[in-house]
């Protein structure tokens, strides 16, 4: 469902089916006043709202009565001969928390850069907004909200000033900046910092004003590739949280990582990409559930015994993998299936029993094998 109206030559107000309410977005220009976005979610009752809230999953996006934020269709994009996004299908709904998981080189990068508007696709079709990048770029990126892999903070420039030049390219005036970006600084808990140079600010503050800088337009889609590599855990918390309250207040994620925590923190639903390809797509929860199931035990029998009594655990379990270190074994209930392999007679040197994890589904879909 969507309402757009104009009431103005550049202005449009739209409103749009979110899962807690109605998505009102208004875009005005006009009279003196350069562009200006406002964006609110009305909360609605909860037999009013989009059939399937509560729990974000790839039949809501389906839904008729939710438009995809992002859609895309066979999707690819070729370097020469080399083929980094090999035809990919997936939609993203408004509000929602969407993840690209794979290993490095899997083509995640590639993917955001193309619905950044930065890389053009090779093939297959990708709207934003219901815009085609190719096309509207500029007015894609008014919407977006982009947090690189790399932090590009100008580093000549103070805390403050970092976010006010940036608010500058969208057009907006100075006076509405600076409070804005007090605001901003206060949601990053930078507002100590603010006269600080960029260089002086830890690996993790320099995480904080990047998403603070990404948000001064008020973006309705935020892209964030990796945003949490190379922190440590409580820097990694921090922003969790302050990914979480962006969440809350309706804007949607579209996040790459490496972290089977984060993404099983952060993310509604999933993509597992790997060569370019999707090979899996869910929630995290059902991705557990579909890929590797409900506990594993880990037996640890010296390196050199575990694919040799691999053969010995036949029926053990629902399906058993020989790593170099160690026995895993898939069971529905692991006490039991640990006990059935005490009863043969096997002693490992320890055992472990535990629930399956993402990183168990990670490691299953995309192999074992060190990817540079
Ligand atoms: N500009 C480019 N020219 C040629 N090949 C490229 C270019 N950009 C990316 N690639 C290749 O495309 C593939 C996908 O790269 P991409 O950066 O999208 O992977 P990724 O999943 O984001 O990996 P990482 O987790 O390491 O960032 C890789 O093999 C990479 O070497």
């Amino acid at each position: 469902m969507a309402v757009t109206a104009h009431p103005r030559k550049h202005s449009a107000l739209s409103c749009t089916a979110h899962p807690k309410g109605l998505h009102l977005d208004a875009n005005i220009r006009g009279g003196n006043y350069p562009r200006r976005s406002y964006f609110r979610l009305l909360p609605l009752p909860a037999k009013w709202r989009t059939p399937g809230h509560g729990a974000w999953n790839s039949r809501r996006v389906s839904s008729p009565f939710v438009t995809p934020v992002i859609q895309a269709r066979g999707l690819r994009k070729t370097y020469g001969d080399f083929e980094a996004v090999r035809g990919i299908d997936f939609d993203v709904a408004p509000g929602e928390s969407f993840g690209l998981l794979g290993p490095n080189g899997a083509g995640k990068s590639t993917t955001m850069r193309m619905i950044g508007g930065v890389s053009h696709r090779s093939g297959g079709e990708l709207t934003i907004l219901g815009m085609d990048p190719s096309h509207e770029g500029p007015r894609i990126r008014a919407h977006l909200g982009v947090v690189p892999q790399q932090d590009n903070l100008d580093t000549d420039l103070s805390v403050i000033d970092n976010l006010i030049t940036y608010g500058r390219y969208f057009g907006l005036p100075r006076w509405f900046l600076k409070q804005k970006a007090e605001l901003l600084l206060e949601f990053a808990e930078l507002t100590d910092k603010r006269k600080s140079k960029v260089d002086d600010l830890s690996g993790g503050m320099k995480r904080r004003l990047t998403i603070a800088r990404s948000l001064v337009s008020d973006p309705r889609i935020l892209l964030l590739d990796e945003p949490t590599t190379g922190l440590d855990p409580q820097a990694r918390h921090v922003l969790w949280d302050r990914l979480f309250r962006l969440k809350e207040q309706g804007i949607t994620l579209v996040l790459t990582t490496h972290h089977m925590d984060e993404a099983e923190q952060l993310c509604d639903r999933l993509v597992v990409v790997d060569h370019g390809k999707i090979v899996a797509e869910g929630t995290p929860s059902t991705l557990v559930r579909e890929h590797a199931g409900r506990e594993v035990v880990e037996l640890r029998f010296g390196s050199h015994r575990n694919a040799a009594l691999a053969s010995s655990l036949d029926g053990v379990g629902e399906r058993i993998e020989v790593l170099p270190d160690r026995l895993l074994v898939y069971a529905t209930d692991g006490e039991a299936a640990l006990a059935a392999v005490v009863a043969r007679g096997l002693e490992p040197t320890s055992s472990l029993v535990r629930r399956c994890s993402l990183e168990d589904v990670f490691l299953r879909l995309t192999g074992r094998s060190l990817v540079d």
